[in-house]
């Protein structure tokens, strides 16, 4: 197939999103084999390239129609959008939807010596990040001026290193913050990873193959937020069983062998069954009780 014929996908090569938007893309069927050497890997089974960039470059390249879609953080395509706004070069795309890891926020930050009462403990101060532009609609939409101290990396050391008062930063577990005697002060920004598209017209075949990739993103993510429960259970107690089983619809219920008083239920629920459920279900006499992982859902 000619080379504009087939679908570009831009991930980013190394770092937080790299693994599992790999994963992701082979759990829909696509087979590629990664040269760490080389910027672009070519499926072997689908018309489909995937370039493996700084995840900082894939908005732009999604926005300019260089690729036809990317895997990126939300938090990185936000500030891409309003620096291109600002600059008024092309800043749209389609967000074709949310995924399931990258999970972090973009959180201001001070020394765990500062006085914190609210933002405006920020007026005038300096403040070290890599998310100007995030960072500055929330402190214009509070009135508050202050410094930029603009860092592509280690933004977690400027206050001890006397380059600013606090910083804005990704948090996830807090634990780099703890480390660098810092707390956590205000969440600006929520984001996850996230699929998008060029906002450009595709030709009918390229559009078609991003249909399908979505569907199946669809129904990975939706395998992986379920689970296939099987138990038995006493009749008598069968409807208050079900009632506990979590966003179960319609589950199969099966008679068991040499036993009248007793039934199997099989149910997708589409949340995980935790413990004290599972405790639940069995001082109502279940018995058996499975909870399987799902690999693919379609229909
Ligand atoms: N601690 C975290 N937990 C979960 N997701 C995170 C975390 N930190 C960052 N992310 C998400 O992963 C994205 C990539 O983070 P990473 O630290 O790999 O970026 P980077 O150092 O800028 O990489 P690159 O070299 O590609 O520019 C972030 O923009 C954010 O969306
Ligand atoms: O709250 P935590 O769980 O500690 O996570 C937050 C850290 O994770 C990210 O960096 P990463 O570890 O991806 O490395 P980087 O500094 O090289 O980007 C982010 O920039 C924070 O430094
Ligand atoms: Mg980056």
């Amino acid at each position: 197939m000619p080379e504009s014929k087939r679908l570009r996908i831009a991930i980013q090569k190394s770092g937080r999103l790299s693994i599992e938007s790999m994963k992701l893309l082979k759990s829909c069927g696509v087979k590629f084999t990664v040269n760490e050497q080389r910027l672009i890997a070519h499926s072997d089974n689908m018309p489909i390239d995937l370039l493996r960039v700084r995840d900082d470059d894939i908005p732009g390249l999604v926005m300019d129609g260089v690729v036809d879609m990317g895997i990126i953080g939300e938090n990185v395509l936000e500030e891409e959008q309003i620096e291109r706004e600002r600059l008024d070069k092309p800043s749209t795309c389609i967000k074709l939807r949310e995924l399931d890891f990258g999970a972090c926020r973009l959180s201001l930050a001070v020394p765990n010596e500062f006085n914190y009462e609210d933002a405006a403990s920020l007026e005038g101060l300096r403040i070290a990040t890599s998310y100007p532009n995030l960072l500055r609609r929330y402190m214009q939409r509070k009135g508050i001026t202050y410094n930029d101290c603009m860092l592509k990396g280690s933004v977690e050391v400027a206050p001890r290193a006397g380059l600013s008062d606090a910083i804005c930063d990704l948090v996830s577990t807090g634990a780099t913050l703890e480390a660098n005697g810092l707390y956590e002060t205000e969440v600006i920004y929520q984001s996850k990873a996230c699929i998008i598209q060029s906002s450009q017209p595709q030709e009918p075949a390229k559009q078609a193959l991003i249909d399908k990739i979505l569907s199946r993103i669809n129904g990975v993510v939706r395998a992986k937020e379920s689970k296939y429960i099987l138990l038995h259970a006493p009749t008598e107690t069968l409807e208050q069983i079900v009632a506990l089983l979590p966003g179960a619809e319609n589950p199969t219920v099966l008679p068991l062998n040499d036993d009248t008083n007793r039934v199997a239920i099989h149910a997708v629920s589409t949340e995980d069954l935790f413990w004290d459920t599972m405790e639940e279900l069995t001082k109502l006499g279940a018995s058996s009780i499975l909870v399987m992982p799902i690999e693919k859902m379609m229909g």
